[in-house]
């Protein structure tokens, strides 16, 4: 199969094809080494084509056990060099794969001049044409501006419903998996709202907690979450990760904004302020909180840029992660912020007791 990935200004490189099809995304990468199930299958990546740094994917097949969600989400896949496991699952998926590309080139492309639009092309017949036409047809991520529906519940689901556990209302904006089975493996009903979920709908549930999902774009294109976030600050306690933290901090007053090229790797360093400790975590995102609310403290940052990883407030019991604790393949360092954040329910619990 013949294959063809054109980049932002029109450079074309030539591949070889892996999984047929043609695609346009915003083109980034990943330096993560394992997990490239759970990164394919991450809805945090809907509308962006998939670099791997890693050299060699697939070495250790492909099991839905480990997926994040029901489909693969990243438009397309580009590796150096994939195994036919992977090839064979994106071609049933309809998900256009190439590999035989120098991604070392493309990873410091992509960190010199940001993440790019990218247009690809896998067939017998392709032609870079072909590419140069997915190019044209990119659209910038922040103008996908109903991102959320695509990658939403359409309608309430519950999990673990008989549990005496915690009542969570997970507001869905792409939301992975292993945050649900985090939740779960605690005790916690878990009710996934549709991310427009509105006040009224949250009512009903009657949460002892609210937590906002990670997911895909631009975070000022969730404004529903963030005027839901809006109406139970003080109320309920907060929490979120990811595109979560991002729709908390804009819903207390805070900014978002861009980042060159993001995070995205499973060695990213965070360090907690209040202990000094340092932990290696998972991330995935494009945009990072520029001016945190006054309301929340910056109690984690990232030791290789300074970006807010943490925002916390004790006064309004509200924790949110920009990295994902949930680390699904891994590391685990940061398991316990689901105990914390579960914790701010039984103390809510303990003040009503009283
Ligand atoms: N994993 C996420 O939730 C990503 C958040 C957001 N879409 C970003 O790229 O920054």
């Amino acid at each position: 199969m013949d294959a063809y990935v054109a980049l932002e200004g029109g450079h074309v490189v030539e591949a070889r094809g892996r999984a047929p099809g043609t695609a346009t995304g915003e083109l980034v990468f990943t330096t993560a080494y394992t997990g490239y199930e759970e990164s394919l299958t991450d809805p945090s990546y809907e509308e962006q084509i998939l670099t791997f740094a890693y050299p060699l994917i697939g070495n250790y097949g492909v099991r839905s056990e480990r997926f994040e969600s029901d489909r693969v989400h990243p438009r397309a896949a580009v590796t150096r060099e994939m195994t036919d496991d992977v090839a064979e699952w994106l071609t049933e998926e309809g998900v256009p794969a190439v590999d035989h590309i120098d991604t070392r080139d493309l990873v410091t492309d992509i960190r010199e001049e940001g993440a790019m639009a990218c247009g690809i092309a896998v067939g017998d017949d392709v032609t870079p044409e072909d590419a140069l036409a997915e190019l044209a047809d990119c659209v910038p991520m922040s103008d996908h501006t109903d991102i959320g529906a695509q990658v939403s519940v359409d309608e309430p689901v519950v999990h673990n419903a008989d549990s005496d556990g915690a009542t969570v209302a997970l507001v869905d904006c792409g939301a992975k998996r292993s945050i649900v089975d985090s939740l779960v493996e605690r005790d916690a009903t878990v009710h996934v709202l549709p991310y427009d979920a509105t006040a009224d709908d949250v009512a009903e549930i009657d949460p002892e907690l609210l937590f906002i999902s990670n997911g895909p774009g631009d975070p000022e294109n969730f404004d529903a979450a963030v005027d839901l976030v809006d109406s139970y600050v003080g109320e309920v306690p907060i929490a979120g990760i990811c595109l979560g933290q991002q729709i908390v901090a804009r819903a207390l007053g805070g900014t978002t904004e861009k980042m060159d090229f993001g995070h995205r790797g499973v060695n990213q360093p965070v360090r907690d302020e209040a202990s000094g400790r340092v932990v290696m975590t998972t991330q995935n995102h494009g945009y990072t909180v520029a001016d945190a609310p006054e309301a929340l403290e910056v109690s984690q940052i990232n030791v290789n840029d300074g970006t807010p990883e943490g925002l916390d407030s004790d006064d309004l019991d509200i924790i949110t992660r920009q990295y994902h604790p949930e680390a699904n393949p891994g590391p685990h360092d940061s398991l316990s912020f689901f105990d914390d954040v579960l914790g701010m329910t039984a103390s809510k619990r303990t003040i009503v007791a009283d």
